[in-house]
């Protein structure tokens, strides 16, 4: 079996996979202040929770967007498994050609996201990861990764707008019953949900006017499932988008 783990700023989420199939995938926080020792007993609870064992484990692959996270779960892989992973990265093979001014400053998420979406979706394809940040990756018909947008992600526009309010309350990004709000918590969900609803929309329809060509629209991340059902821009919302990208790119650098 191959593990397949995306560290991201927010949670770092692990998919299991069997013969290329997912068959368990679990969600923990990021913290950097976790030890090696502390990752090693989730990993090993979140393996027999799938009914397998350290042993059924023939590697495992990392996109980290934390270093000082890799740091310590790289460790524990090396004690908890006996296993190096495999890290996204310079030297390691995607089969994407990354058309950016420096290649090596896009975040290994976005670049196993936009593998997973090409070799599942086919390309042309627009890349939406909708995490702590929301990033917007193009991908033409033939693999190259040709433009990268990179704003703030739903929660974490939220969280400064109640962060740097006296009266503002933490609420739940949803999809409000009406924008006819008539209360604190009611106008922050509408007024959340549909100005960033709008930038999104509007973000697809520029790639749509300067690429001139149709593109499927593929979103992934902890907060992709948050528009589905109120637009028809976005094609396919798939969670597990990184961890198809990351077991392609497994693939090709495996001997
Ligand atoms: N199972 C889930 N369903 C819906 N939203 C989630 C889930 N888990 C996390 N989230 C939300 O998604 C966001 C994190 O998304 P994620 O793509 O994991 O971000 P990152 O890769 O930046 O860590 C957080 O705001 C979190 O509250
Ligand atoms: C843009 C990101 C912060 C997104 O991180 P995430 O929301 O997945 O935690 C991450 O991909 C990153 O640090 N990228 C490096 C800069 C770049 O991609 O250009
Ligand atoms: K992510």
């Amino acid at each position: 079996m191959l593990i397949a783990v995306d560290i991201g700023n927010t949670n770092i989420v692990m998919g299991f996979l069997d013969e290329g199939k997912i068959v368990g995938s679990y969600r923990l926080t990021t913290k950097v202040e976790h030890t090696s020792d502390e990752y090693g007993m989730m990993i090993t609870q979140f393996l027999s929770l799938s009914g397998y064992e350290p042993d059924d484990v023939d590697d495992v692959i990392v996109a980290s967007v934390v270093p000082k996270v890799m740091h310590s779960f790289r460790s524990s892989l090396i004690k908890f498994l006996d296993i190096d992973p495999m890290v996204v990265g310079p030297g390691v093979k995607t089969g994407m050609n990354v058309r950016i001014d420096n290649p090596s400053t896009l975040g290994a998420d976005c670049l196993a996201d936009c593998a997973g979406a090409y070799y599942v979706y086919g390309g042309p394809v627009l890349v939406i990861d909708f995490g702590t940040a929301t990033t917007f990756n193009y991908v033409d018909e033939r693999g190259t990764i040709s433009a990268g947008l990179i704003t703030t992600g739903i929660r974490t526009a939220a969280a400064a707008l109640w962060g740097n309010t006296a009266q503002l309350p933490e609420v739940e990004i949803t999809r409000p019953d009406s924008i006819i709000a008539t209360n604190t918590k009611d106008a922050m969900q509408a007024g959340l949900y549909y100005n960033f609803l709008g930038g999104v929309e509007r973000t697809i329809q520029q790639f749509r006017d300067e690429i001139g060509e149709d593109f499927k629209v593929v979103a992934t991340g902890g907060l992709a499932s948050v528009f589905r059902d109120d637009t028809d821009l976005i094609d396919v919302v798939d969670p597990d988008l990184i961890f198809k990208g990351m077991d392609v790119i497994y693939e090709k650098n495996a001997d």
